[in-house]
Protein backbone atom coordinates (compact mmCIF):
# COMPACT_ATOMS: atom_id res chain seq x y z
CA UNK A 1 0.00 0.00 0.00
CA UNK A 2 1.25 3.46 -0.74
CA UNK A 3 0.12 5.87 1.93
CA UNK A 4 0.23 9.74 0.73
CA UNK A 5 1.02 12.30 3.48
CA UNK A 6 -0.40 15.42 3.57
CA UNK A 7 2.19 17.47 4.65
CA UNK A 8 1.48 20.63 7.10
CA UNK A 9 2.28 23.90 5.55
CA UNK A 10 5.57 25.37 6.52
CA UNK A 11 3.92 27.43 9.23
CA UNK A 12 1.77 25.64 11.31
CA UNK A 13 -0.19 25.27 14.29
CA UNK A 14 0.08 23.41 17.80
CA UNK A 15 -3.20 21.32 16.55
CA UNK A 16 -1.99 20.48 12.83
CA UNK A 17 1.71 19.76 14.30
CA UNK A 18 0.10 17.14 16.20
CA UNK A 19 -1.87 15.84 13.17
CA UNK A 20 0.96 16.09 11.47
CA UNK A 21 3.03 13.64 14.12
CA UNK A 22 0.23 11.62 14.53
CA UNK A 23 0.05 10.20 10.51
CA UNK A 24 3.71 9.83 10.44
CA UNK A 25 3.07 7.33 13.21
CA UNK A 26 0.29 5.23 11.51
CA UNK A 27 2.26 6.13 8.05
CA UNK A 28 5.58 4.01 9.80
CA UNK A 29 2.74 1.33 10.42
CA UNK A 30 1.86 1.41 6.52
CA UNK A 31 4.70 -0.03 5.66
CA UNK A 32 5.83 -3.15 4.54
CA UNK A 33 7.54 -5.39 4.43
CA UNK A 34 9.78 -3.76 7.98
CA UNK A 35 11.54 -6.66 9.20
CA UNK A 36 9.99 -8.35 12.24
CA UNK A 37 7.45 -5.06 12.61
CA UNK A 38 3.74 -4.58 12.91
CA UNK A 39 2.00 -3.61 9.65
CA UNK A 40 -1.52 -3.18 7.64
CA UNK A 41 -0.37 -6.57 6.46
CA UNK A 42 0.75 -8.71 9.14
CA UNK A 43 1.87 -8.07 13.45
CA UNK A 44 5.56 -9.23 12.29
CA UNK A 45 7.47 -10.46 15.48
CA UNK A 46 4.84 -9.11 17.97
CA UNK A 47 2.20 -11.09 19.67
CA UNK A 48 0.54 -8.30 21.64
CA UNK A 49 0.40 -5.88 18.72
CA UNK A 50 -1.79 -5.51 15.59
CA UNK A 51 -2.50 -2.70 12.99
CA UNK A 52 -5.68 -2.06 14.71
CA UNK A 53 -3.48 -1.34 18.13
CA UNK A 54 -1.07 1.00 16.69
CA UNK A 55 -3.73 3.08 14.75
CA UNK A 56 -5.69 3.66 18.38
CA UNK A 57 -2.63 4.06 19.65
CA UNK A 58 -1.45 6.85 17.52
CA UNK A 59 -4.97 8.60 17.28
CA UNK A 60 -4.93 8.58 21.18
CA UNK A 61 -1.10 10.57 20.90
CA UNK A 62 -2.28 13.31 18.68
CA UNK A 63 -3.54 15.97 21.65
CA UNK A 64 -0.20 15.59 23.28
CA UNK A 65 2.16 15.95 20.38
CA UNK A 66 0.00 19.29 19.69
CA UNK A 67 0.37 20.03 23.56
CA UNK A 68 4.19 19.11 23.36
CA UNK A 69 4.45 22.17 20.12
CA UNK A 70 2.42 24.47 22.24
CA UNK A 71 4.35 24.04 25.25
CA UNK A 72 7.41 24.46 22.99
CA UNK A 73 6.25 27.87 21.93
CA UNK A 74 6.08 28.62 25.32
CA UNK A 75 9.86 27.62 25.99
CA UNK A 76 9.05 24.67 28.48
CA UNK A 77 11.88 23.36 29.93
CA UNK A 78 12.19 19.42 30.39
CA UNK A 79 9.98 18.64 33.73
CA UNK A 80 7.31 20.74 31.76
CA UNK A 81 7.92 18.06 28.38
CA UNK A 82 8.29 15.25 31.17
CA UNK A 83 4.76 15.65 32.31
CA UNK A 84 3.02 16.04 28.97
CA UNK A 85 5.46 12.62 28.27
CA UNK A 86 4.01 10.91 31.07
CA UNK A 87 0.38 11.66 30.95
CA UNK A 88 0.65 11.08 27.08
CA UNK A 89 2.21 7.03 27.71
CA UNK A 90 -0.78 6.93 30.14
CA UNK A 91 -3.09 7.66 27.69
CA UNK A 92 -1.47 5.16 25.11
CA UNK A 93 -1.33 2.28 27.54
CA UNK A 94 -4.98 3.06 28.33
CA UNK A 95 -6.00 2.91 24.53
CA UNK A 96 -3.62 -0.13 24.01
CA UNK A 97 -4.95 -2.75 27.28
CA UNK A 98 -1.31 -2.17 28.21
CA UNK A 99 0.30 -2.35 25.71
CA UNK A 100 3.58 -0.58 24.94
CA UNK A 101 3.12 0.59 21.43
CA UNK A 102 4.85 3.80 21.30
CA UNK A 103 6.93 5.11 23.94
CA UNK A 104 9.67 5.36 22.20
CA UNK A 105 7.88 7.75 19.91
CA UNK A 106 6.31 10.05 22.74
CA UNK A 107 9.31 10.71 23.82
CA UNK A 108 11.22 11.34 20.38
CA UNK A 109 8.54 12.85 18.54
CA UNK A 110 7.49 14.28 21.25
CA UNK A 111 10.66 16.55 21.67
CA UNK A 112 10.60 17.69 17.99
CA UNK A 113 7.39 18.74 18.34
CA UNK A 114 8.38 20.37 21.00
CA UNK A 115 11.28 21.94 19.22
CA UNK A 116 9.16 22.73 16.36
CA UNK A 117 6.91 25.21 18.20
CA UNK A 118 9.87 26.60 19.70
CA UNK A 119 11.50 27.52 16.22
CA UNK A 120 7.89 28.74 15.01
CA UNK A 121 7.64 30.98 17.84
CA UNK A 122 11.36 32.90 17.45
CA UNK A 123 12.16 33.53 13.86
CA UNK A 124 15.44 34.24 14.84
CA UNK A 125 16.43 30.32 15.34
CA UNK A 126 17.59 29.02 12.35
CA UNK A 127 19.07 25.65 14.15
CA UNK A 128 17.55 22.40 12.72
CA UNK A 129 14.53 20.41 15.46
CA UNK A 130 17.45 17.85 16.25
CA UNK A 131 19.95 20.37 17.29
CA UNK A 132 17.44 22.58 19.21
CA UNK A 133 16.09 19.90 21.37
CA UNK A 134 20.15 19.12 22.32
CA UNK A 135 20.72 22.91 22.28
CA UNK A 136 17.55 23.36 24.91
CA UNK A 137 16.85 20.18 26.50
CA UNK A 138 20.00 17.97 25.91
CA UNK A 139 21.61 18.32 29.37
CA UNK A 140 18.55 18.12 31.19
CA UNK A 141 17.84 14.82 29.30
CA UNK A 142 21.45 13.41 30.39
CA UNK A 143 21.07 14.66 33.49
CA UNK A 144 17.58 13.08 34.02
CA UNK A 145 16.98 9.78 36.24
CA UNK A 146 16.92 6.66 33.99
CA UNK A 147 14.66 4.24 34.68
CA UNK A 148 16.77 1.74 35.70
CA UNK A 149 14.32 -1.03 35.34
CA UNK A 150 13.34 -0.48 31.82
CA UNK A 151 14.25 -2.85 28.59
CA UNK A 152 16.08 -0.27 26.89
CA UNK A 153 18.21 0.73 30.06
CA UNK A 154 18.93 -2.92 31.44
CA UNK A 155 20.74 -3.09 27.66
CA UNK A 156 22.14 0.12 27.12
CA UNK A 157 24.23 -0.94 30.12
CA UNK A 158 24.74 -4.26 29.24
CA UNK A 159 25.76 -3.97 25.79
CA UNK A 160 27.45 0.03 26.28
CA UNK A 161 25.28 1.58 23.54
CA UNK A 162 23.54 4.70 24.46
CA UNK A 163 19.36 3.72 23.35
CA UNK A 164 16.84 6.57 23.02
CA UNK A 165 18.07 9.01 25.24
CA UNK A 166 21.28 9.41 23.92
CA UNK A 167 20.02 9.73 20.60
CA UNK A 168 18.13 12.98 21.59
CA UNK A 169 20.72 14.27 23.10
CA UNK A 170 23.03 14.02 20.77
CA UNK A 171 20.36 15.64 17.95
CA UNK A 172 18.91 12.45 16.57
CA UNK A 173 22.15 12.10 14.60
CA UNK A 174 19.82 8.61 13.11
CA UNK A 175 17.23 10.40 11.95
CA UNK A 176 19.38 13.34 10.36
CA UNK A 177 22.01 11.59 8.94
CA UNK A 178 20.78 7.77 7.95
CA UNK A 179 17.12 7.66 7.71
CA UNK A 180 16.63 11.01 6.28
CA UNK A 181 19.18 11.10 3.32
CA UNK A 182 17.98 7.42 2.44
CA UNK A 183 14.01 8.33 2.57
CA UNK A 184 14.85 10.73 -0.11
CA UNK A 185 17.35 8.80 -2.09
CA UNK A 186 14.60 5.99 -2.07
CA UNK A 187 12.20 8.94 -2.92
CA UNK A 188 14.36 9.50 -6.31
CA UNK A 189 14.99 5.66 -7.07
CA UNK A 190 11.60 5.29 -6.96
CA UNK A 191 9.48 8.24 -6.90
CA UNK A 192 5.99 6.96 -7.37
CA UNK A 193 6.32 4.26 -4.78
CA UNK A 194 6.52 6.45 -0.83
CA UNK A 195 5.86 3.11 0.67
CA UNK A 196 9.52 1.34 -1.07
CA UNK A 197 10.90 4.81 -0.17
CA UNK A 198 10.17 4.07 3.51
CA UNK A 199 11.28 0.72 3.31
CA UNK A 200 14.95 1.97 1.92
CA UNK A 201 14.61 4.00 4.86
CA UNK A 202 14.03 1.78 7.65
CA UNK A 203 16.70 -0.78 6.24
CA UNK A 204 18.97 2.08 6.30
CA UNK A 205 18.29 2.66 9.90
CA UNK A 206 18.81 -1.27 10.68
CA UNK A 207 21.82 -1.32 9.36
CA UNK A 208 23.41 1.32 11.34
CA UNK A 209 21.52 1.60 14.58
CA UNK A 210 22.38 0.05 17.88
CA UNK A 211 18.46 -0.68 18.72
CA UNK A 212 17.65 -1.61 22.06
CA UNK A 213 14.90 -3.56 20.85
CA UNK A 214 16.95 -6.11 19.03
CA UNK A 215 19.37 -6.08 22.04
CA UNK A 216 16.97 -6.67 24.50
CA UNK A 217 15.43 -9.39 21.92
CA UNK A 218 18.43 -10.92 20.36
CA UNK A 219 21.61 -9.67 22.19
CA UNK A 220 24.80 -8.82 20.39
CA UNK A 221 23.86 -11.66 18.16
CA UNK A 222 20.46 -10.81 17.20
CA UNK A 223 21.40 -7.03 16.44
CA UNK A 224 24.35 -8.62 14.51
CA UNK A 225 22.50 -10.33 12.10
CA UNK A 226 20.08 -8.02 11.72
CA UNK A 227 22.69 -5.32 11.04
CA UNK A 228 23.78 -7.68 8.14
CA UNK A 229 20.55 -8.87 6.94
CA UNK A 230 20.00 -4.82 6.18
CA UNK A 231 23.43 -4.42 5.03
CA UNK A 232 23.10 -7.37 2.19
CA UNK A 233 19.76 -5.38 1.23
CA UNK A 234 21.50 -1.82 0.25
CA UNK A 235 24.37 -3.54 -0.69
CA UNK A 236 22.23 -5.62 -3.61
CA UNK A 237 20.49 -1.89 -4.64
CA UNK A 238 17.83 -1.43 -2.13
CA UNK A 239 14.48 -0.50 -3.38
CA UNK A 240 16.53 0.03 -6.83
CA UNK A 241 16.58 -3.89 -7.41
CA UNK A 242 14.57 -5.69 -9.33
CA UNK A 243 13.78 -8.41 -6.64
CA UNK A 244 13.89 -5.54 -3.75
CA UNK A 245 10.50 -6.71 -2.37
CA UNK A 246 10.76 -10.38 -2.38
CA UNK A 247 14.22 -10.08 -0.69
CA UNK A 248 13.08 -7.99 1.93
CA UNK A 249 9.80 -10.43 2.45
CA UNK A 250 12.70 -12.94 2.84
CA UNK A 251 14.50 -10.79 5.41
CA UNK A 252 11.27 -10.02 7.33
CA UNK A 253 10.40 -13.83 7.59
CA UNK A 254 14.15 -14.56 8.92
CA UNK A 255 13.02 -11.62 11.48
CA UNK A 256 10.14 -13.26 12.51
CA UNK A 257 11.69 -16.51 12.70
CA UNK A 258 14.20 -15.22 15.18
CA UNK A 259 11.99 -13.20 17.34
CA UNK A 260 13.81 -10.07 16.38
CA UNK A 261 12.10 -6.55 16.27
CA UNK A 262 13.97 -2.84 15.43
CA UNK A 263 11.25 -1.05 17.79
CA UNK A 264 13.85 1.93 17.61
CA UNK A 265 14.18 1.88 13.61
CA UNK A 266 10.20 2.06 13.69
CA UNK A 267 10.42 5.15 15.97
CA UNK A 268 13.34 6.76 14.06
CA UNK A 269 11.27 6.19 10.60
CA UNK A 270 8.34 8.19 12.16
CA UNK A 271 10.69 10.84 13.15
CA UNK A 272 12.24 10.96 9.58
CA UNK A 273 8.77 10.96 7.76
CA UNK A 274 8.17 13.75 10.29
CA UNK A 275 11.23 15.95 9.88
CA UNK A 276 11.36 15.64 6.06
CA UNK A 277 8.48 18.22 4.97
CA UNK A 278 10.20 20.61 7.63
CA UNK A 279 13.56 20.44 7.30
CA UNK A 280 15.35 21.68 3.80
C1 LIG B 1 13.73 7.87 27.47
C2 LIG B 1 12.54 6.95 27.33
C3 LIG B 1 12.35 6.66 25.83
C4 LIG B 1 12.78 5.65 28.06
O1 LIG B 1 13.87 5.00 27.48
P1 LIG B 1 14.64 3.76 28.07
O2 LIG B 1 15.96 3.66 27.39
O3 LIG B 1 14.58 3.79 29.56
O4 LIG B 1 13.91 2.49 27.60
P2 LIG B 1 12.62 1.83 27.04
O5 LIG B 1 11.46 1.99 27.94
O6 LIG B 1 13.02 0.48 26.66
O7 LIG B 1 12.28 2.72 25.75
C5 LIG B 1 13.21 3.09 24.77
C6 LIG B 1 12.49 2.99 23.46
O8 LIG B 1 13.10 3.80 22.48
C7 LIG B 1 13.09 3.13 21.23
N1 LIG B 1 14.50 2.84 20.84
C8 LIG B 1 15.20 1.70 20.93
N2 LIG B 1 16.47 1.85 20.50
C9 LIG B 1 16.56 3.13 20.15
C10 LIG B 1 17.63 3.91 19.64
N3 LIG B 1 18.85 3.40 19.44
N4 LIG B 1 17.40 5.19 19.39
C11 LIG B 1 16.17 5.73 19.60
N5 LIG B 1 15.10 5.04 20.07
C12 LIG B 1 15.31 3.76 20.35
C13 LIG B 1 12.27 1.90 21.41
O9 LIG B 1 10.86 2.21 21.21
C14 LIG B 1 10.07 1.28 20.45
O10 LIG B 1 10.01 0.06 21.14
C15 LIG B 1 8.96 0.11 22.05
C16 LIG B 1 8.60 -1.30 22.46
O11 LIG B 1 9.59 -1.62 23.41
P3 LIG B 1 9.43 -2.87 24.37
O12 LIG B 1 8.15 -2.81 25.13
O13 LIG B 1 10.71 -2.96 25.15
O14 LIG B 1 9.34 -4.00 23.28
P4 LIG B 1 9.28 -5.52 23.12
O15 LIG B 1 10.51 -6.02 22.39
O16 LIG B 1 8.01 -5.89 22.42
O17 LIG B 1 9.32 -6.04 24.58
P5 LIG B 1 8.86 -7.41 25.14
O18 LIG B 1 7.36 -7.40 25.13
O19 LIG B 1 9.45 -8.45 24.22
O20 LIG B 1 9.46 -7.47 26.52
C17 LIG B 1 7.88 0.86 21.39
O21 LIG B 1 7.33 1.72 22.34
C18 LIG B 1 8.61 1.63 20.30
O22 LIG B 1 8.37 3.02 20.46
C19 LIG B 1 12.57 1.59 22.86
O23 LIG B 1 11.72 0.69 23.45
C20 LIG B 1 11.27 7.63 27.69
O24 LIG B 1 10.23 6.69 27.72
C21 LIG B 1 11.18 8.54 28.88
O25 LIG B 1 12.10 8.91 29.58
N6 LIG B 1 10.00 8.94 29.09
C22 LIG B 1 9.63 9.91 30.15
C23 LIG B 1 8.86 11.04 29.52
C24 LIG B 1 9.76 12.12 28.95
O26 LIG B 1 10.79 12.48 29.47
N7 LIG B 1 9.36 12.72 27.87
C25 LIG B 1 10.05 13.83 27.29
C26 LIG B 1 9.16 14.67 26.48
S1 LIG B 1 8.16 13.82 25.36
N1 LIG C 1 5.37 -0.92 13.46
C1 LIG C 1 5.76 -1.23 14.70
N2 LIG C 1 5.91 -2.52 15.08
C2 LIG C 1 6.32 -2.81 16.34
N3 LIG C 1 6.62 -1.91 17.28
C3 LIG C 1 6.47 -0.62 16.96
N4 LIG C 1 6.67 0.52 17.69
C4 LIG C 1 6.38 1.55 16.89
N5 LIG C 1 5.99 1.13 15.66
C5 LIG C 1 6.05 -0.22 15.68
Amino acid sequence: MSLTLAHPAFKTSSESLGAWASACLVAELETYPKPGLVSHRDQGAHHDMNAALLRLSARSLEPFFSHLAAAGAEDADLDQLRRIGIVAEQAMLRATGGVNTHRGAIFGLGLLCAAMGLRQAHSNITLRLGELVAFRWGMAIADAPANMASNGAIVARRFRVGGARAEAVAGFPSAYAIALPALRAGRRMAPENAEAERIQACMALIAQLDDTNLLHRGGATGLAFAQDAATGFLAAGGIAAPDWHRRAEAIHAAFVARNLSPGGTADLLAMALFLDPLEA
